[in-house]
């Protein structure tokens, strides 16, 4: 078997049954608990994705720790009974008997805080707004070794898998194992033959599309606005929620992704990273940090020494980075 084969097929397992537990959860989001601003539905389906893959990484690499986003201390808790019963319920949904304390003890093996020669990063609900908002999120998964991600994972359960039929059918699956490409399917179709998947040849910046954050709180959108403007950029920003994003950029439905710190000092999340930086890598993108540094995933959980993000299909990619260098920051 070629290198990393048995890791990815364990991976898209485990993302597969969580995006199945996160469709359930969404589509149970009622109009009046989104009128109460009511978050408990996002909860309920971060914890089950989580527990999920702690789960199925556990059963096939033991040894392997990770660094996941959630922690079940809130579970453990008398206030958190409730939820810890739908969250067995909805585990039992998708095939997984359980009870709450193997959900908590699966969800807390997310708990690793610091480097290791080889862990998993996951983040089970990215862009848990567009999740509460029947929109974009995905789910994230990498393992890295020796700070080299070689596994990338996303599932994307709400992205159209005809771009041109956005009311069509959605769900889509995309991986990569580093130096062997990057690839494609419908999550529904776990058996079709998975398609490579490629960047843009777009060679102008000033013909680029750029994605950003829904979220203006999580990447700036007054200072994107600057730097689409110095490189003559006219096309409107694509906003999406989530490392769905990252996707965009690998499967050439956009050139540029843009996140541009709103203060100074956040920490990047690597879950929010680690599963489409190698997506986009192995789909013949580049991705550094704002400085043009490449992210660096060895500093435990957040990338501490990187700031801010810039993805592009590598043909522009320093003329950006300039960009970014010569436009105020907007913080
Ligand atoms: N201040 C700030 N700056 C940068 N990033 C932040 C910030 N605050 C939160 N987060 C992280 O943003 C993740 C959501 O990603 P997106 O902004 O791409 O999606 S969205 O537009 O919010 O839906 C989100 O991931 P999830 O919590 O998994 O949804 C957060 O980890
Ligand atoms: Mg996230
Ligand atoms: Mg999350
Ligand atoms: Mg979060």
């Amino acid at each position: 078997m070629s290198s990393f084969q048995s890791e990815l097929n364990t991976g898209l397992d485990a993302v597969r049954q969580a995006a199945a537990v996160c469709r359930s959860v969404q589509a149970s989001i009622s109009a009046d608990s989104l009128e109460k601003k009511d978050k408990s539905p996002v909860t309920v389906a971060d914890f089950a994705s989580q527990a999920l893959i702690c789960r199925t990484l556990q059963q096939t690499f033991p040894d392997d720790p990770v660094i996941g986003e959630e922690g079940a201390e809130e579970l453990r808790a008398d206030s958190g009974a409730t939820f810890l019963d739908r969250i067995v319920q909805e585990c039992g949904a998708v095939g997984v008997a359980s009870n709450g304390s193997e959900v908590c003890d699966w969800i807390d093996r997310g708990g690793l805080q610091e480097y290791r020669p080889r862990f998993w990063t996951l983040d089970p609900i990215d862009g848990t707004k567009g999740f509460l908002r029947k929109d974009q999120y995905a789910i994230s998964l990498a393992l890295i070794v020796d700070g080299q991600i070689q596994v990338g994972i996303l599932g994307c359960p709400n992205m159209p898998v005809d771009e041109s039929n956005p009311d069509g059918q959605r769900g889509l699956l995309a991986w990569a194992v580093k130096g062997q490409g990057s690839f494609l399917q419908a999550l529904d179709a776990p058996d079709s033959e998975p398609k490579k998947i490629q960047v843009t040849e777009t060679a102008d910046s000033a013909d680029a599309r750029f994605c950003e954050s829904v979220e203006s709180g999580h990447s700036s959108h007054d200072w994107s606005g600057q730097i689409a403007a110095k490189l003559g950029i006219t096309r409107e920003p694509f906003r999406i929620d989530s490392q769905c994003k990252y996707l965009a950029v690998a499967k050439g439905d956009a050139d540029i992704y843009l996140r541009l710190p709103t203060r100074k000092g956040y920490q990047e999340k690597i879950w929010d990273h680690a599963g489409g930086i190698l997506v986009v890598e192995e789909a013949g993108g580049t991705v550094t940090d704002i400085h043009g540094k490449p992210p660096e995933f060895s500093h435990g959980p957040t990338l501490a020494k990187n700031e801010g993000m810039v993805v592009t299909n590598g043909r522009f990619h320093d003329a950006v980075t300039s960009a970014v260098a010569v436009s105020a920051p907007v913080r």
